[in-house]
């Protein structure tokens, strides 16, 4: 008989965390074996021996988390946002001293939002313009979305590497925000709408011609596979994954590993 892979899921009676409870447990080849909220001890991770932690908590845990996790030679799966890039720095450097553990931490466990993300760096170097409005549930804590930050970046490195300038306007904000945050130079705009989920469009546009990649989750179902493929390929990807393109061969075509 094939082991299970033993999982913990943190956050566990959180919107999220409660999906990836359901979604570990009707996994036949995983089995739950810690499913924690803000007040239960991380030791009990070590006690129930745990070989992959999920994160789905909250910004100001989520670093303790994962490093505790680290510290104990455990795998990580985060999809918590709040990971700038002085707490990947960090990490990187905690994860220098365990060689084998791997740590993924997905901004977007969809696939389609990993797939438009991808879509958009690779058109962004084609247009004069490019802006981001990410729209989510009025219930999320921060603004602006992981996605739409990790967007920005590689829309703005994608930019960078092909020599395209940014494109000026002739606006002058005449109240603060009014053009929204910029992230690596790009604008993004952030909607908090009661009956959302988690949404997002680039809008990319030349003289003549808009370009509009959009990605809708409408369930946070939407969300398992990813975490689901997360959790079965982490410990084949040591140290620091960031975006689960890391997992996903999007330039061949290929399915995973
Ligand atoms: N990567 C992705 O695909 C997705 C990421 N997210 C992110 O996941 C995070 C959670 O989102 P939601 O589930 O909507 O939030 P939520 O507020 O429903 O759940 C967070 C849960 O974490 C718990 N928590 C707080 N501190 C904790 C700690 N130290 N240990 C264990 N549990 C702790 C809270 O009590 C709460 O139950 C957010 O950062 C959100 O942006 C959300 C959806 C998809
Ligand atoms: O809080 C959410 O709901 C979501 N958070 C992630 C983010 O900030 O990008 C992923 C998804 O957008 C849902």
């Amino acid at each position: 008989m094939t082991e299970l892979l033993p999982v913990a899921v943190l956050g566990a009676r959180g919107r999220m965390g409660a999906e990836a409870v359901r979604a570990v447990e009707a996994a036949e080849d995983l089995e739950l074996v810690a499913a924690l909220g803000s007040s239960d001890p991380l030791d009990s991770l070590v006690s129930a021996g745990a070989r992959v932690v999920v994160d789905l908590t909250v910004p100001d845990a989520t670093v303790g988390n994962v490093s505790f996790a680290v510290e104990h030679g455990m795998h990580a799966v985060v999809g918590t946002t709040g990971w700038t890039a002085d707490r990947l720095a960090r990490l990187e450097t905690l994860l220098a001293g365990t060689p084998a553990t791997g740590v993924l931490i997905a901004p977007n466990f969809a696939l389609g939002s990993v797939l438009a993300t991808a879509f958009a760096a690779a058109a962004a170097r084609y247009f004069d313009s490019v802006e981001i409005v990410e729209l989510h549930h009025p219930d999320k804590v921060d603004a602006p979305s992981g996605t739409a930050v990790r967007t920005a970046q590689l829309v703005a490195a994608a930019r960078s590497a092909a020599g395209v300038p940014d494109a000026p306007d002739a606006t002058r904000d005449q109240l603060d925000g009014a053009r929204g945050a910029r992230v690596d130079g790009v604008p993004v705009h952030s909607v908090r709408l009661r009956g959302l989920t988690a949404h997002q469009e680039v809008l990319l546009g030349s003289a003549g011609e808009q370009l509009t990649i959009r990605h809708d989750s409408f369930d946070r179902a939407s969300f398992m596979p990813g975490v689901l493929l997360g959790i079965r390929s982490v410990a084949r990807h040591p140290g620091l994954t960031v975006g689960l393109d890391g997992y996903l061969n999007l330039q061949t075509g290929g399915t995973g590993s």
